[in-house]
């Protein structure tokens, strides 16, 4: 069995109350390891009156609750930690806003730098991607999984890898050594529901 885990991703616009039913039914499915709070182009005020209701959702499954490009916000409502991209708040000053105890993840594209500056500096996680297409966000980077096990071998912070998962091609990363797998759409659109999602996510990894 592979140690790799879910971390799951909001899609970027939800429907709080519809959203809440959803999360819990994926959270039925199986292992999951975090959830991040991914909502794009709405005011923080909405995305905190979100995050009051799925925060203990996710808390009560004892899943990591994160918030994405807003370390503030994490702050403000003491969440689990922060994702910061290569535009976002730089990981130094996300880090003093979050303060030591919460995980900050960074993205790293496909970029080796990247991912070691991020190591170096003291990030929990560095991320990948996107590893296949994806309708969930315009990505600019693609990425490789040889970059997987390229920093598995030689380092020790975890890394993520982002970017159009779904249960039928999530293998090839589970096997290079990923230590989560990112999913948005494979979770939320996946045809039989979230929690067959999660069921079936968790089933691979355990084949691995
Ligand atoms: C786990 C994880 N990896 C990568 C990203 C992408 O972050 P970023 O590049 O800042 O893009 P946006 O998500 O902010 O559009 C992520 N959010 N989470
Ligand atoms: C946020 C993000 N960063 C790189 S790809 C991506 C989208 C992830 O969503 P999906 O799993 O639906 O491709
Ligand atoms: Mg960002």
């Amino acid at each position: 069995m592979a140690d790799t885990r879910l971390y799951l991703i909001s899609p970027p616009r939800i429907d709080t109350e519809a959203f809440a039913a959803q999360l819990t039914e994926a959270l039925e499915g199986g292992d999951v390891a975090s959830f991040q709070l991914r909502l794009k182009g709405i005011p923080d005020v909405d995305i905190e009156r979100a995050a009051r209701v799925l925060m203990p959702i996710c808390h009560k499954y004892d899943v990591a609750f994160l918030i994405n490009d807003n370390p503030k916000l994490v702050r403000r409502l003491k969440a689990d930690g922060v994702h910061v991209g290569q535009g976002d708040t730089p990981y130094a000053a996300a880090r003093e806003i979050v303060g030591p105890d919460a995980i900050v993840g960074v993205t790293c594209h496909n970029s080796r730098h990247l991912a070691m500056e991020a190591g170096e500096a003291g990030a929990d996680y560095v991320a990948f991607g996107a590893f296949f297409p994806t309708n969930t966000k315009d990505v600019s980077h693609q990425a490789d999984r040889e970059i997987l096990s390229w920093w598995t071998e030689l380092f020790e912070v975890p890394c993520v890898a982002i970017g159009g998962i779904t249960v039928e091609n999530c293998r090839e990363l589970i096997e290079a050594g990923a230590d989560f797998i990112a999913v948005s759409g494979g979770v939320w659109n996946h045809p039989d529901g979230p929690r067959e999602a999660v069921r079936q996510f968790n089933q691979i990894i355990q084949e691995v």
